[in-house]
This record gives structure tokens, C-alpha cells and sequence, in this order.
């Protein structure tokens, strides 16, 4: 039987992956470089709602799993985060990510409907909240620790995009300010849960694993909008004003 890593080395694994992090994705990379048309930029925003709108409904999946009253209490406030609060007025990461859509000439309503969705990212968001309905919490909690490596990325954008995409209004960017202290927080429990429940080395093994699924997740999102917006490949190039594609089928 294999020897388990210590905790440390574990963590540092962990950290490793951050090397497939979708920060290196060709896509994102022109992007940074400010080397992104105006419908490049609008085809990532308007996908990208679809995982922002999915976030929550993952996360609610979790707490359902979840028979642990002290995880659920800390895990609820990422609904909350994304969602905002209609008491306190809170700006939610949904509605600032419409905000940003907004910001970068797309109609509210569009975003919305997600019109512009393209198969291939509906297909692998659906497949990161489908593990976390199916999988145990701890497993779903392992991950979500991506955000690991997401404020280094919401920083970047906010470097870059202001010079290289002076079109974009600044204030559309307020999601990436918001996630940084956000992701961090997230960050520090999911590690938390993760160092304490995978113990053994196949477990350890798991852990990883499932951390490369999501990072094949976000790859792939990416992937797909490299077909349609980056090569403009058929049949799905360009945001199409009467998308052939299938609109959502699923609740
Ligand atoms: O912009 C990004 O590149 C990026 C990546 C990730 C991620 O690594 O999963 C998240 C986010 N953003 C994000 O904004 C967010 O709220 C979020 C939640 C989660 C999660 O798995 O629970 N990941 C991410």
C-alpha cells in the first residue's frame, strides 16, 4: 500500500494543479494580451453567465448532501455571494456579472435567456453541477478549490482589461473586485475539508482527480468558445443573431 502524503505535501499537490489552471488556456491568454475582438469578449461574457448562474444551484446541491450543521453554515454564504441579499441590498455575483455583460454591449435580456450559450460549455457546466448533486460533500467542497488559483486570474483582468479594453466600462469589472476576498474565504474552508477528509494515499489520489475533472471543466468551456468565436468554425461561429443550438432542456 502506498504511503499517504503528509499534509503538507498533500496541500502542495494540490497547489500544483494550479499549472492546468485555465489562466493558460490560449483563449484566455489572448485575452489578457488585449488581443480579443469586441464579440470574442461579449461570446466569453455571455457563456460564461452560464457557470456564474450555476454556482449557486451547485452550491445548494452541497448543502443538500450535507448533514454537517456547522458546513452548512459557512457554505450557504457562497448561495449568498452569488445571489446577493435583498435585505441588506447586497450586490450579488450574478447581477454583477450581468452588470459586466451590460459593460460590454450585451442586452441584459440575452444574458438572461442565455441565448448565446454555446453546446459545449452547457455540457460542461451541467457536467460540474451534475458531480456535485451525485458526489459526497467533501468531494463536491475538494472541487470547488479552483478558486485556488481564481484571484490571481480576477487580478489579472483587472490590470489588463482597463488598458487593453478601454471600451469596456470600468464599472462592469466590480465581479472580479468582488470575487478576490470572496474566492479567498471559499478557499481557505474547501482546503480545509479537503487536508482532513481524503487521509489515504488513494484517497489523496481522489482528491486530485477530482480536482483535474474541474479543471477539465473550465478548459473546455474555453475550448468551445475557441471553436466559435476564436476560428470561427461551423456550425456555431460568431454570436449568431437566431442561435441554431439547443436552448437549455433541463431544470
Ligand atoms: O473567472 C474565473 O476564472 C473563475 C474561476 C472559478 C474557478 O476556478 O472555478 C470561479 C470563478 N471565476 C468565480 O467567479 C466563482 O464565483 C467561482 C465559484 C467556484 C466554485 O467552484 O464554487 N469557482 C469559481
Amino acid at each position: 500500500m502506498k504511503q499517504p502524503l503528509t499534509i503538507a505535501q498533500f496541500e502542495e499537490q494540490l497547489r500544483g494543479k494550479g499549472e492546468l489552471y485555465h489562466i493558460y488556456h490560449p483563449f484566455h491568454i489572448a485575452m489578457h494580451k488585449g488581443e480579443c475582438t469586441r464579440e470574442q469578449i461579449q461570446g466569453w461574457v455571455a457563456n460564461r453567465f452560464y457557470y456564474q448562474a450555476s454556482i449557486p444551484v451547485k452550491d445548494a446541491a452541497i448543502l443538500a448532501n450535507c448533514r454537517d450543521v456547522e458546513t452548512r453554515r459557512l457554505w450557504i454564504q457562497r448561495i449568498i455571494d452569488h445571489d446577493g441579499d435583498a435585505e441588506d441590498k447586497t450586490l450579488g455575483g450574478i447581477e454583477a456579472w450581468l452588470q459586466l455583460g451590460e459593460s460590454v454591449g450585451l442586452d441584459r435580456q440575452d444574458i438572461l435567456d442565455e441565448k448565446f450559450v454555446l453546446p459545449g460549455v452547457r455540457f460542461a457546466v451541467d457536467a460540474y453541477v451534475n458531480f456535485a448533486r451525485n458526489a459526497t460533500w467533501q468531494e463536491a467542497a475538494c472541487s470547488s478549490l479552483t478558486e485556488m488559483f481564481a484571484p490571481k486570474i480576477h487580478k489579472s483582468r483587472l490590470e489588463s482589461w482597463p488598458q487593453n479594453y478601454p471600451w469596456i466600462e470600468p464599472h462592469g469589472l466590480q465581479y472580479f473586485q468582488m470575487r478576490l476576498s470572496q474566492a479567498r474565504r471559499d478557499v481557505s474552508h474547501g482546503l480545509r475539508v479537503t487536508l482532513e477528509h481524503f487521509v489515504t494515499r488513494d484517497e489523496q489520489d481522489r482528491a486530485l482527480n477530482i480536482l483535474q475533472f474541474k479543471l477539465d471543466i473550465l478548459w473546455s468551456m474555453l475550448d468551445a468558445m475557441t471553436l466559435a468565436y476564436q476560428q470561427d468554425r461551423p456550425p456555431y461561429k460568431g454570436l449568431i443573431a437566431e442561435p441554431i443550438y439547443h436552448k437549455r432542456i433541463l431544470k
